[in-house]
């Protein structure tokens, strides 16, 4: 036993570079809403100037730390008012991707300057030891664990008791609201900002001389603080250093006692996952922040660009020299890796971090198998990249329930463990020596270094077939499933498209494409080295696939020259000689700049004006709203104004349904039928419970007790799509339209949600479109037809939500439930929609349910009322009954026939 606790206490070295870095990060985001990535590098930057200034200039220690400490600090705050306070109303990614190139571009600046070696340092600290008992106390440690302790205790009291702390708190609340209070938000954030960067300076320089000064180490031992900030939520400092205690202590039992080489290094990633997985959310709550993620490309491939890169080939391959043409090869090839995030992040929206590590697996399986097994290329590859796949569906299990830069988190863990477990281990790699292996197929050689030009064939056309891949499946059904997920996953799983496949399978194209293009990148020349496979690596990849535009096919190819190994490299070496030694640096502040300037990423630009110049040369043909134009105009001249569509007949009975949120019962032993046909009514005062229940029948909230059934078959249990795909279909009161998507998209986005076949087939051929009578007859009832090609972010409000009701009917559900229909709208369209509202019970026979404040439409609408109050029945009848209700009078309508209510998105 005391043997175990003499280990642990050499742990706490760790523990309080752990608990430093993370009480920064916590700092940080209370102050400015912001992970930053870069407190690593932050910290870095300082330990390399305290080392400068005291080992190479010889100043004293504390006169070093001081300097060292004050000039992160003053970083920090120029962080924060240089770039951060730009980015205040960008969304989170933008500003996270702004902490990444600020990484690159620090750790890229220390690299320049002090190479990668190991540099052991001194410590001011005594090296000797206590003892009690038999377990013996390193002074250094103690005294590092002391310095932390204290810290974090002071800065639980500051932020607890003083005017700064609760300043902190009250920006962390609501930056508007502080601001009103004489609270400057910039303020705060520039003082938090600048703390937590000299926070990360102290915890570097502390502990140097126990890890050692490396540049590329001390960035990764820092991202592992994340886990503790993590763990604490971001908030709370003390649960940030008993985190970090049992981080670093762990972390050296680990060392100590396993003898898988990597796990223990590994340790705090795969907490962050296991964190993760456990405080996720299968379907985001009510109050999630939609973030707005980059422009999507159409995914047309324009043939003549297509044309004009095979002849550019042809004519590279046979003028220019090998150097060239090998760097051409390279840049194709990853940027075929690169296509793995236009899939993953552009139309899916899930921000991996772990692609690079994960595509690195692909090309060890593949060169494991050549230099061991002696397997032909081939066959090796098609295992490489089955083997990824089935990886990069195992990351994304964490994905089902992380989302935004909480996937980033987790994905990054996963990719560092994957990186210091397999690809750090030599035992598996063959070491810096590398994994010997050929580029040969059937006796043809294509090998960088002997035959470049065959090289840029193959990388050019696996790019090729790999973005015409892409492009179909953007164009096809499942492009628009991917599209309505990552724009609104509630929206879409109200709908019934499966969230969760959707996701698996974007996860597992972007994982095969990634193996593909990192093999043909890393095995150019004949030997790999997997220590390639970092996660700097995989962020600055990642980031340089936002500059070119991580929605567009082409934006790789605008974005892979800033790699290493590229032809930027070649040109920064041969054109520009020396400036490729710059490159990651040149690539950060490129990075820091478009997220400055333009976060959609130069492929948009050139969309744009290469659409300027096609819409002059002729209109711009749209099939699908030709399509949908023609089958509408088509009904009209047939003269068939009623609608085709009836629904499959299903009543809906709630039974005394109760839910609760912590110890507030929100709604209580509610029952109420809605049948086929019929219009109910579900009014009652602000925060009466009625959206909750609405959110408990279909499967959005959890239930304390009662049921839901459809035609008697209990659904109390079962998710949101399959509760729409049984019929029972929603319209938000907050609206949840997918804004990157036209109207006629978001229409047709519920269409034939249950087809799996599409998966496959759009890879291949993208079916077009078929409108489905529902989708017509949406339209036409709804009055749309004028507004099918605009993106609905740019519709006006009253259009956005009728666009929103029609979205909800067009797959002819049998139960429709609606919340605040008529909010934003105005009087005349109010009529209007009450008119629908009732066509849509009498001529589409749906069972309708819905929540109104208006109460001269509700009056109109519905068949009967019932009205809550504190989440319980406090009456039910014909609308005129309810109406003069005594009880309903005194809770909610008082002397008022309309009681206004601005919608949650008017309010927002
Ligand atoms: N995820 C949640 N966690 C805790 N409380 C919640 C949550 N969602 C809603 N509530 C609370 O439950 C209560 C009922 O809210 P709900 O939105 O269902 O009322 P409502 O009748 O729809 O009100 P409104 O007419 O304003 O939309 C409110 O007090 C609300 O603050």
């Amino acid at each position: 036993m005391s043997a175990v606790l003499g280990v642990a206490v050499l742990g706490l070295g760790l523990s309080a570079l752990y608990a430093l870095a993370s009480l920064g990060i916590v700092l940080i985001y209370r102050g400015s809403g912001v992970i930053n990535f870069a407190q690593g590098a932050v910290g870095l930057c300082a330990a390399y100037i305290w080392f400068e200034l005291h080992i190479n200039q010889g100043w004293g220690y504390p006169a070093a730390l001081l300097i060292a400490v004050a000039a992160a600090a003053a970083v920090g705050a120029l962080i924060h008012i240089g770039l951060m306070r730009q980015l205040k109303s960008a969304s989170s990614l933008a500003r996270t991707i702004a902490t990444l190139g600020l990484l690159i571009s620090l750790q890229a600046l220390v690299i320049l300057r002090y190479g990668t070696n190991v540099n052991v340092v001194p410590s001011a600290l005594p090296t000797g030891a206590w003892t009690i008992g038999d377990v013996t106390f390193p002074q250094d440690r103690v005294i590092l664990i002391s310095i932390a302790f204290a810290l974090s205790a002071g800065l639980w009291w500051m932020y607890r008791f003083t005017d700064f702390g609760r300043a902190t708190s009250a920006v962390a609340e609501d930056q508007t609201l502080s601001a009103a209070v004489g609270v400057s938000p910039d303020v705060v954030a520039t003082v938090n900002w600048a703390l937590g960067c000299g926070l990360a300076a102290l915890a570097a320089i502390l502990v140097a001389p126990i890890i050692t000064l490396q540049a590329s180490s001390m960035t990764t031992l820092v991202l592992a603080a994340l886990a503790a900030a993590l763990i604490a939520q971001f908030r709370s400092f003390p649960v940030a250093f008993i985190a970090s205690v049992a981080l670093g202590v762990g972390q050296t039992i680990l060392t100590r006692y396993t003898t898988q080489p990597g796990l223990a290094a590994a340790a705090p990633f795969l907490v962050i996952v296991v964190v993760m997985i456990v405080r996720g959310q299968a379907v985001p709550l009510r109050d999630h922040v939609l973030a707005r993620l980059p422009a999507v490309g159409t995914g047309r491939l324009r043939a003549p660009l297509v044309l004009a890169g095979v002849v550019g080939t042809i004519v590279l391959a046979n003028v220019s020299s090998d150097a060239w043409t090998q760097s051409f090869g390279a840049t194709f090839a990853l940027s075929l890796f690169m296509l793995s995030f236009v899939v993953l992040i552009g139309y899916v929206g899930q921000i991996s971090l772990a692609q690079w590590p994960l595509a690195g697996f692909g090309a060890w399986v593949a060169g494991r198998l050549g230099a061991s097994q002696g397997m032909p290329l081939l066959p090796a590859i098609v295992i490489g990249i089955l083997a990824t796949v089935a990886l990069g569906v195992v990351i994304a299990l964490p994905a089902l329930r992380a989302r935004g830069i909480k996937l980033a988190i987790v994905t990054l863990g996963l990719g560092t463990a994957l990186e210091l477990m397999l690809f750090q281990n030599s035992t598996y790699t063959g070491g810096l020596s590398g994994t010997a292996v050929q580029l040969e197929i059937a006796g043809w050689n294509f090998d960088a270094g002997t035959h470049p030009d065959r090289y840029l064939f193959v990388t050019f056309g696996a790019f090729v077939l790999a973005a015409i891949v892409v492009t179909n499946m953007r164009r096809g059904l499942v492009g628009r499933r991917m599209l309505a997920v990552r724009t609104n996953e509630r929206a879409a799983a109200a709908l019934g498209i499966g969230v969760r496949s959707v996701k698996l399978y974007g996860f597992a194209v972007a994982a095969g494409i990634a193996a593909l293009g990192a093999i043909l990148f890393s095995f150019a020349v004949g030997i790999v080295d997997y220590t390639e496979f970092s996660s700097f690596h995989s962020i600055l990849y990642t980031c340089l696939a936002f500059v070119g535009g991580i929605g567009f096919v082409s934006g790789p190819l605008l974005g892979s020259p800033l790699a290493p190994g590229t032809v930027g490299t070649q040109f920064g070496t041969v054109v520009l000689s020396g400036v490729a030694t710059y490159l990651s640096l040149i690539g950060g502040v490129v990075l820091i700049l478009s997220v400055l300037l333009n976060q959609d990423g130069i492929a948009k630009d050139l969309a744009t004006s290469v659409r300027q110049i096609t819409s002059r040369l002729g209109p711009r043909h749209q099939p699908q709203q030709s399509t949908v134009r023609r089958q509408l105009a088509d009904d009209s001249a047939d003269g068939a104004t009623r609608t085709r569509t009836r629904v499959r007949p299903s009543a809906l009975a709630v039974d005394r349904l109760s839910v609760r949120y912590g110890n507030v019962v929100v709604v209580d032993d509610v029952s109420l039928a809605v049948r086929p046909g019929q219009v109910i009514g579900l009014i009652g005062p602000n925060g009466a419970g009625k959206t909750t229940l609405l959110d408990a029948v279909t499967g959005f909230t959890r239930v304390a007790s009662g049921r839901v059934t459809l035609n008697d078959d209990d659904m109390t249990r079962c998710s949101p799509v399959f509760r729409a795909r049984a019929g029972v279909s929603r319209a938000f009161q907050s609206l949840e339209l997918f804004e990157d998507l036209t109207a006629l998209e978001n229409i047709v986005a519920a269409t034939d949600p249950t087809s799996r076949s599409c998966y496959l087939r759009d890879l291949v051929h993208p079916a077009p479109l078929k409108f489905s009578a529902g989708v017509l007859d949406a339209i036409r009832e709804f009055q749309l037809e004028q507004d099918l090609d605009r993106p609905a972010s740019e519709l006006p409000y009253g259009r956005r939500r009728l666009l929103a009701i029609a979205r909800a009917v067009a797959n002819g559900p049998s139960v429709l439930l609606l919340d605040e229909p008529a909010a934003g709208l105005s009087g005349e369209e109010t009529r209007e929609l009450a008119t629908v509202v009732r066509r849509l019970a009498r001529d589409w026979g749906m069972a309708v349910l819905l929540i109104e404040h208006d109460v001269e439409f509700v009056l109109e609408t519905c068949d009967e009322l019932v009205v809550l109050n504190f989440g319980r029945v406090i009456s039910r009848g014909a609308p005129l009954e309810v109406r003069n209700d005594p009880a309903v009078v005194a809770a909610y309508l008082g002397g008022e026939t309309k009681v206004p209510s601005p919608s949650k998105e008017l309010r927002r």
